[in-house]
């Protein structure tokens, strides 16, 4: 890659499109890769991490930027203060008058800034974790502020772990088991996988190992009835179907067509016969409502602030608001009351979200146990044990509570519940 101006006003334009917060920020770097296809994958590269920096740390650097916090100064911010470069890398878009600007913001040190703004969050987000978090809360927001490395999940119907760790070896891609997950890779870079032959055979796919003991905690057995409730593209449907050998039928519901055919090129490379994707108008459905009491296993991998990967989506903790929130809330309890009535007597649902918010969580639990006295919480840390997960501490009322400073992972909450 070469930096040069054109480089850097293309950085400059899709960083202003990101700041308006319209979408989602991969779809608005998408939309301006497509939007702009001269851009080989080295300038792609350097766009998309520039500006992740800056959605990173978008409160710190905007007190950098001495009161003008551009696309362009921040820019030169995230350059210069966080990625190390120096003024002569810089030279080519530099002007004179901004030296002097530059070197006063990589000397700020930040000590009289408020605590949320060192922790780069708004301030709602800041109190409400700082509420839940206290002395930790820094430190979170920190690991929160660091990129995630790439996890793979083994696809255990077609191989082992040890001998993708194998092939990866031999293709010189350094990768070595996860801590928990003994299905999971994580990789020391991210090389593109998309074309490996491992991916394109489905006997990897791409999951962040906290979401792989997501599946684990459901942990379905062979011939059962399972519903991913909100199964998306997929991510946990996969781990289910294999963990149920490819027996049994897993319903893999979502209310977005679009996730749904995503799911299928997925399923193809899966090598797995007992999916069956269902496209719900609601959660009141009644291609849901024929199952009532029928079911095994149900996951409620909730919609939710996504707060828990903002290592991997910055942008929604700008994007999310007390309102968005509350509303989330809202959706939550009802698609758990709705999906708990497919659990037979024995049965169990697990409700997950990748949010870090206890309203999203133990809020949404404890108002669901209270108007739902034949569900009992089931300890996390047990089971998962039970399932070759070693090493995860019980944590507060039973549930799995994983963060990017304590597991390395993303941050999620899950409760499993026994219906009686
Ligand atoms: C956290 S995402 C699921 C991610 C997916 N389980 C995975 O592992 O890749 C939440 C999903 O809930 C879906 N959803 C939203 N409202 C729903 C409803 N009322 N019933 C079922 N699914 C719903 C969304 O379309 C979204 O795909």
């Amino acid at each position: 890659m070469k930096f040069t101006p054109a480089l850097f006003a293309h950085a400059e334009a899709a960083l202003a499109a990101l700041l308006r917060f319209e979408y989602p920020a991969d779809a608005v770097l998408s939309h301006y890769f497509r939007e702009h296809r001269q851009l080989g994958h080295a300038d792609r590269g350097f766009v998309a991490e520039t500006c992740f920096a800056v959605l990173r740390r978008l409160r710190s650097l905007s007190a950098r930027c001495d009161g003008d916090a551009s696309p362009r100064r921040l820019l030169l911010a995230a350059l210069f203060c966080l990625r190390g470069w120096n003024l002569r890398e810089l030279a080519p878009v530099t002007r004179e008058a901004e030296t002097a600007w530059l070197a006063a913001a990589k000397a700020a040190k930040g000590e009289e800034w408020p605590a949320a703004v060192r922790c780069d969050l708004p301030d709602w987000l800041y109190e409400r974790l700082q509420a839940q978090f206290g002395a930790d809360t820094e430190a979170l927001a920190m690991a929160l502020n660091r990129p995630a490395p790439l996890d793979l999940r083994v696809n255990p119907l077609q191989t082992t772990r040890e001998a993708v760790l194998a092939r990866l070896a031999a293709d010189d891609i350094a990768a070595e088991a996860c801590a928990y997950s003994p299905l999971g890779i994580r990789l020391e870079e991210k090389p593109a996988l998309a074309k490996h032959p491992l991916f394109v055979a489905g006997d990897i796919e791409v999951q962040d190992e906290g979401s792989q003991l997501l599946g684990f905690l459901v942990a379905p057995k062979r011939g059962e009835m399972v519903a991913d409730f909100c199964a998306g593209a997929g991510g946990k449907t996969l781990l289910l179907g294999a963990l149920m050998r490819s027996s049994g039928r897993l319903y893999a519901f979502d209310v977005a067509e679009k996730r749904l055919a995503n799911l299928k090129p997925r399923l193809a490379r899966s090598g797995l016969s007992n999916v069956h994707p269902v496209r719900i108008e609601s959660e009141s459905d009644a291609k849901v409502k024929r199952l009532a009491g029928k079911l095994d296993r149900v996951l409620v991998d909730a919609p939710c602030s996504g707060l828990g990967t903002l290592r991997r989506n910055p942008d929604l903790k700008w994007r999310q608001s007390p309102q968005s929130v509350a509303e989330l809330v809202a959706k939550q309890g009802a698609i758990l009351a709705a999906a708990a009535r497919l659990v037979k007597p024995g049965g169990r649902l697990v409700y997950a979200t990748c949010s870090l918010l206890a309203e999203e969580n133990d809020g949404v639990v404890q108002a669901f146990l209270a108007a739902h006295p034949d569900f009992v919480p089931l300890p996390a840390a047990e089971i998962l044990a039970k399932q070759g997960v070693a090493g995860i501490a019980p944590a507060a009322g039973e549930a799995l509570r994983l963060s990017p400073q304590a597991h390395g992972s993303d941050g999620f909450f899950a409760l499993a519940m026994e219906r009686r």
